[in-house]
């Protein structure tokens, strides 16, 4: 069995896969900041012949987890930034320093649909691009939903976004602070994906596949008007992709991979975004 593990600044994934059928055969999730315990939502490391990790977690925690597993897992693999990969160029001047699971997004993107938008909603929403022929532009950090709503500290942080909500219900004025606390970080989310994606296709010239992934993926999906497919096991692609183990996976399949649509013709996304601008 494959281990993968997602650790994020909130939220820490994992998923067993199995070798052989290339089944996922169960997943899980433990918050970040808590330590691993026996009891807690973790897999049985007994059935575990490999692991592969992408973490953007403090140093120490990634450490810890590494020492654990080292000690119970035969082979185990770290994820990092690096300048060039699978046929991408990183974009940062700096390549180390961008978000390991964002260049496991981008890496993914890049593997599935070529040139393509990668758009991370998690902790922090993150846009990332990369252009047909490999080259990542770099991207856009901004708060995520969460963490926008707490940062208000108006005691709305318990009242989550419901997922199923639509977006038309979310983008009214909210009648009370619940409400409008949710209703104004929805749109500024919301906003901020669709506008990005718009600027950056018009600057270069191409409309490219828009890939979303994350904890918030669905609800700020539902506000996205381009083509788009919704990805969650995106960061897990990009390490099927760098540390291929099975045949599926060398062969360039990933788990999970969805049918991308096509994206908008150029001359409407442009459209669009001039008519943003004269609102
Ligand atoms: N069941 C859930 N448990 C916790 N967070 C959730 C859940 N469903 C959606 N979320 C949202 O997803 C975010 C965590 O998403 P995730 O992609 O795991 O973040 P990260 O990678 O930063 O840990 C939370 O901040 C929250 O807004
Ligand atoms: C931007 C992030 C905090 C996003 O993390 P997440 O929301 O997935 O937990 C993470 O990718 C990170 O720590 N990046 C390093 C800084 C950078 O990418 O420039
Ligand atoms: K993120």
């Amino acid at each position: 069995m494959i281990l993968d593990l997602d650790i994020g600044n909130t939220l820490s994934k994992w998923r067993l896969k199995d070798a052989d059928s290339s089944e996922i055969r169960s997943r899980g999730a433990v918050w970040t900041r808590e330590e691993w315990k026996p009891g807690s939502d973790i897999p049985d490391l007994d059935v575990v012949e490999a692991v592969r990790i992408s973490s953007v977690a403090r140093q120490a925690v990634l450490e810890q987890t590494v020492t654990l597993l080292q000690s119970r897992v035969r082979s185990v693999h770290v994820a990092r930034s690096v300048p060039e990969a699978l046929g991408v160029m990183n974009g940062y001047e700096e390549p180390h320093r961008l978000g390991v699971d964002r260049w496991m997004g981008v890496l993914a993107g890049y593997q599935l649909a070529g040139g393509c938008c990668a758009v991370d909603c998690g902790s922090a929403i993150t846009i990332d691009f990369v252009l047909p022929g490999g080259r990542h532009l770099g991207g856009y950090i901004l708060p995520g939903l969460r963490l926008m709503k707490e940062s208000l500290q108006l005691g709305t942080r318990n009242v989550a976004i419901d997922p199923d909500s639509e977006a038309e219900e979310l983008l009214l004025p909210g009648r009370r602070t619940v409400e409008a606390v949710n209703h104004g970080i929805y749109l500024a989310a919301v906003s901020a994906v669709n506008r990005i994606y718009a600027e950056v296709c018009d600057r270069e010239g191409i409309a490219l596949p828009l890939l979303l992934t994350g904890g918030d993926a669905r609800v700020v999906a539902r506000g996205v008007h381009s083509p788009h497919a919704i990805w969650p096991d995106m960061v897990y692609g990009g390490l099927e992709a760098c540390f291929p183990l099975t045949a599926a996976e060398r062969a360039g399949r990933m788990s999970g991979a969805p049918r991308v649509p096509e994206p908008a013709g150029l001359e409407k996304i442009r459209a669009g975004l001039a008519f943003s601008m004269l609102l």
